[in-house]
């Protein structure tokens, strides 16, 4: 798969998942501090891969900050995104079955490595979401908030 994945600063956990992603074979698209070492602001960061996500150019995003919360509440702001903050593969597996989450929003401060394998594990095992759950999906993606 073609993966965006962007983060907000330099965190380890964060290459680490970059490396994950390609040890698994996905190609992966890279925004924000793990391209530049530099911080990038975290808004910046999950609009831009959001916008990647949005547009087809990639088939899944995923995002991180410290806290993951800000660049997931970012990422949600983009039209055709939903944008789920995972702290565990079941609630990965949750958000990918119950509500067609396209980007994966992850905290760096929470994260390990060997959560962060199996969040990716189910991220990316679930390849459509639960019928049962598509008429509240369906829901969710016609809303338009923008006044
Ligand atoms: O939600 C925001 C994120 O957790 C940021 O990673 C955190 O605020 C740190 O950002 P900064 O390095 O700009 O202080």
């Amino acid at each position: 798969m073609k993966v965006a994945f962007g983060a907000d600063d330099n965190y380890s956990i964060a290459r680490f998942v970059v490396e994950e992603l390609k040890r698994r074979g996905h190609e992966v698209v890279l925004v924000g501090s793990p391209l530049t070492g530099k911080p990038y602001p975290w808004p910046k960061v999950a609009v831009e891969v959001a916008e990647l996500v949005a547009s087809g150019k990639v088939d899944t995003g995923i995002v991180m900050c410290y806290t993951g919360t800000g660049v997931s509440i970012a990422a949600n702001k983009v039209k055709g995104v939903r944008a789920a903050l995972c702290t565990d593969a079941k609630n990965a597996r949750g958000a990918r079955l119950w509500n067609d989450a396209n980007v994966l929003a992850l905290s760096a401060r929470l994260l390990s490595e060997e959560v962060a394998k199996e969040i990716l594990d189910e991220w990316f095992s679930v390849e459509k979401p639960d019928p049962s759950e598509l008429e509240n999906i369906e829901f969710v993606k016609k809303l338009d908030l923008s006044r």
